[in-house]
């Protein structure tokens, strides 16, 4: 059986920037804010879901499994199953995918995917020596045992490592996620000044979409424990220039790299959710769908080329749709990075590349701006990273229903050495 799946509404919560201490949100507290009053503009009852699929890179331990602690604080029931994904960058996009499936196979009919990261509550991770020293400490039996402990204690055994700095080291190339960006900088010829354009673009257009109330209905305001509201994302420059982004030093290649605090997504923190629905559930619930999510395709690559992921997984969806550069209205690669997302561009439209690589006749096409990222992305609102792939679909979804446009891709790189991309089309 292969039904078609809907995607009926969706909202996410700002994201807010990560500031150097943990933020006021955990992760399933962010799940939480954007799931509630997603629920309560619904016709159905909370209770009314067959599955609920959560994205999550960095789960912490007061939340394990945050779908399902997410499910039960949102009153959907304590016979509401839900499970948690976790497949890096990926993330928010791969609850779409699995619930896609579950529903055009017949065996669901709506239901809750989402994404949530808390970049702010990284932990902060003890080297191997210490960890073994903190158990010698615990186990030793008597006042004798702890001082011969202490004797071999070191002090720097204790410097703590900022777990997110270990989480955006890829394992096997032990490369950041910045300096991936670096080598394709290098490989496209991608210039400092073109990389800081694409970023204050970026700026440029969320503000724009914030100022319009382009983001109304996707972007709902959140409470903190102290009553504030937070209503925006947050990490907004409109104030820059290309003039001031050109003054910042490289953050990962001194003294020659292209990649820049100001030409990076930002670390925050938010979370994200879409409504799922097969036809049976739009009719049982009067829905209105926003789109038809039609497909979708992963990819994997040298991880030290990760960012190229985009390129290697929406280039076959587009070809097994028999669809062509030209026919897609719209784009939301992930921002990653400005030199990553210009260097797909210019895969794209190398003859060679799309030989070599994607085994096509030629270059791919050109992917014009004005259908690319309309309304900013991760350099401009930020990218807590299970959740970013969420948000892509969800905006695609509304910015295609406001443009009254046909067919959009959204895509984006995983850290790793990943990639995934989903075919939308108008409902
Ligand atoms: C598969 C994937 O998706 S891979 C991607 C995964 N994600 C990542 O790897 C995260 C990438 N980003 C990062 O690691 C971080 O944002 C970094 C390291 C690049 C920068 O971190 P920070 O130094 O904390 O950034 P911060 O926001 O404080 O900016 C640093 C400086 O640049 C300035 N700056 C940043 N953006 C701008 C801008 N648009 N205009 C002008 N100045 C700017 C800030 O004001 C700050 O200046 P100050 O030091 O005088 O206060």
């Amino acid at each position: 059986m292969s039904r078609p799946v809907y995607l009926v509404d969706g909202a996410r919560t700002p994201f807010l920037k990560a500031r150097g201490q943990p933020g006021p949100f955990t992760p399933v507290d962010l799940a939480v804010q954007a799931g509630r009053p997603l629920l309560m503009r619904q016709p159905f009852e909370a209770t009314a879901f067959d599955l609920v699929i959560l994205g999550c890179v960095n789960v912490i331990q007061d939340e394990m499994n945050p779908a399902r602690v997410a499910a039960l604080r949102l009153g959907m029931g304590e016979e509401q199953v839900a499970f948690t994904v976790q497949i890096n960058c990926g993330s928010g996009m791969q609850s779409i995918d699995t619930a896609m499936r579950y529903i055009r196979d017949g065996s669901h009919e709506m239901i809750l995917a989402g994404g949530t990261e808390a970049l702010s509550h990284a932990p902060l991770v003890y080297s191997r020596e210490a960890t073994e020293w903190f158990g010698d400490m615990a186990r030793a039996k008597g006042p004798l045992d702890r001082a011969r402990a202490f004797a071999d204690v070191r002090p720097d055994f204790f410097s703590p490592v900022i777990g997110l700095e270990r989480g955006l080291t890829d394992p096997i190339t032990s490369l950041n996620m910045g300096q991936t960006a670096e080598v394709l900088a290098h490989r496209f010829g991608i210039d400092r000044v073109t990389a800081d354009t694409y970023a204050k673009e970026s700026h440029d257009r969320l503000h724009a979409a914030q100022q319009e109330g382009r983001l109304k209905g996707e972007v709902l305001p959140v409470f903190d424990r102290e009553g504030e509201a937070h209503e925006l994302d947050d990490g907004v420059r409109p104030d820059s220039s290309v003039e001031k982004l050109g003054q910042l030093k490289p953050a990962f290649e001194k003294p020659y790299g292209k990649v820049t605090p100001g030409n990076s997504s930002q670390i925050t923190d938010g979370a994200s959710w879409v409504i799922l629905a097969s036809e049976t559930a739009v009719e049982a619930h009067g829905l209105e769908p926003i789109a038809r999510i039609v497909d979708s395709q992963w990819a994997a690559l040298d991880p030290a080329i990760m960012g190229l992921g985009p390129v290697l997984a929406s280039t076959p969806l587009a070809q097994r749709h028999g669809l062509d550069c030209g026919d897609i209205d719209l784009w939301e690669i992930n921002e990653a990075f400005a030199a990553q997302v210009l260097a797909c561009l210019a895969a794209w439209q190398d003859d060679s590349f799309c030989q070599d690589v994607l085994g096509y006749d030629a270059a791919f096409g050109r992917i014009d701006r004005g259908r690319l990222n309309v309304d900013g992305g991760a350099i401009s609102l930020g990218h807590p990273v299970g959740t970013s792939g969420n948000r892509i679909v969800l905006h695609l979804a509304n910015a295609m229903k406001a443009r009254g446009v046909t067919r959009g891709i959204a895509t984006e790189c995983i850290g790793g050495g990943q990639a995934g991309a989903m075919l939308l089309e108008a409902a």
